[in-house]
């Protein structure tokens, strides 16, 4: 068993608070992706975990022991950081079996531990190589399977995958999800990257300047984000967030988009007040101007990402992207009409951006 809880943690570097008040459960053999923003605090937390750090304030427990007073080689962590750590010198299946060979593992355990790693991970065809004169991609995959090998309970990832190219990173998502699954260790992945924390995690935990917004998993986090940051931090294109008047009209609620039009609010909205219009890029479609309750609007730009086109479109001032999937032709100058799913509008406190019908959410 190995799992892991935050309760108050707190760190400041004089008078910087880099992580406030964090409470947060993490799972035996769960996988969760910290996710935000340059400096909200991700490495801090992840390094506090590790023992690498003191908190200011607040504890850490493996299940119910305390690690506060733990030093970091005692705590059964293992860590890879963005920046791999291996022996250059030595070759591939040494630097896999360091670890093992320093916890004096008979000879054939290793070489069991060493072979079943590098399968795991693809490095069967370099063992025999010296590290050296390997590419990035690979060294950093060595750095994952050095820390692995030893089958650490916890496993800590800090952006892993930041270094190595696109195609690879893609393959990189796959291969350790399934090192964690195969190996049942409790992992936490920290990214400022939304589609890797989206493609691998069980939950996602959302910081922003040392605070915790939001915990769930991808797709309630993607769905139902508590605040306009969760909502543009995920997603790509994000959330079109547009001012708005919510109110009622026959007795039912509606929302005035400014200059665009009318349209239903989600059935639990209630009262008048100022709001952001959140509606996902592809929860619009894109329709003929006369479809009532469209909004009428001058395509800008057209952007063919494969098989998604995702079109700008903009009217008075407001601007909104869509993704266009029913082959509806769309060209630059084009007026069109774009209609909303209306089970899919979310609502935020203009002034607060907080999502009007939601709590923030705790660990
Ligand atoms: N030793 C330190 N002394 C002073 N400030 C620090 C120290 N370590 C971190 N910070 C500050 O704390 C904030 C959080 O840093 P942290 O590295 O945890 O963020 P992060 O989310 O991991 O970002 P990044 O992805 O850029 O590493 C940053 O503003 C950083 O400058």
């Amino acid at each position: 068993m190995a799992s892991i809880t935050l309760s108050g943690l707190t760190k400041t570097f004089g008078t910087f608070t880099a992580v406030k008040s964090l409470d947060l459960h993490i799972a035996d053999k769960e996988f969760l992706a910290l996710l935000g923003p340059s400096g909200c605090g991700k490495s801090t937390t992840m390094n506090i975990i590790a023992g690498m750090e003191q908190p200011s304030a607040g504890t850490v427990r493996f299940d119910d022991r305390d690690m506060l007073n733990v030093p970091m080689g005692r705590r059964g962590v293992g860590f890879v950081f963005q920046n791999y750590a291996i022996f250059t010198h030595m070759s591939v299946y040494d630097n896999i079996a360091y670890g093992l060979r320093m916890r004096g593992l008979p000879k054939a355990e290793i070489d069991a531990r060493v072979r079943q790693v590098a399968e795991l991970l693809g490095l069967t065809p370099f063992l025999k190589q010296k590290s050296a004169g390997l590419s990035v991609n690979i060294l950093q995959r060595l750095a994952i399977g050095r820390s692995a090998a030893v089958n650490p309970q916890i496993f800590l990832l800090d952006e892993p995958l930041s270094n190595v190219d696109a195609a690879f990173r893609a393959v990189m998502r796959t291969e350790l999800k399934h090192l964690q699954r195969e190996f049942g260790q409790t992992m936490i992945y920290v990214t400022h990257d939304q589609l890797e924390a989206m493609t691998m995690a069980d939950r996602i935990a959302v910081m922003d300047r040392g605070v915790l917004q939001q915990v769930g998993s991808p797709i309630e986090v993607y769905n139902n984000p508590v605040n306009t940051f969760v909502a543009r931090f995920l997603g790509s294109p994000s959330m079109n967030l547009l001012p708005a008047r919510l109110g009622t009209e026959d007795g039912r609620p509606v929302v005035e988009v400014t200059g665009l039009g009318r349209v239903a609010a989600p059935a639990s909205a209630r009262g008048s007040a100022d709001v952001l219009f959140g509606i996902r890029p592809e929860d619009l479609t894109i329709t003929a101007t006369d479809l009532p309750g469209a909004f009428v609007m001058e395509v800008v730009f057209v952007e063919r990402v494969g098989p998604r086109t995702i079109v700008h479109l903009a009217r008075d001032g407001q601007e909104l992207k869509a993704i266009e999937g029913n082959g509806f032709p769309v060209a630059i100058g084009d007026r069109l009409g774009v209609v909303a799913k209306p089970e899919s509008v979310r609502l935020f406190d203009a002034a607060t951006g907080q999502a009007l019908d939601k709590e923030p959410a705790d660990g």
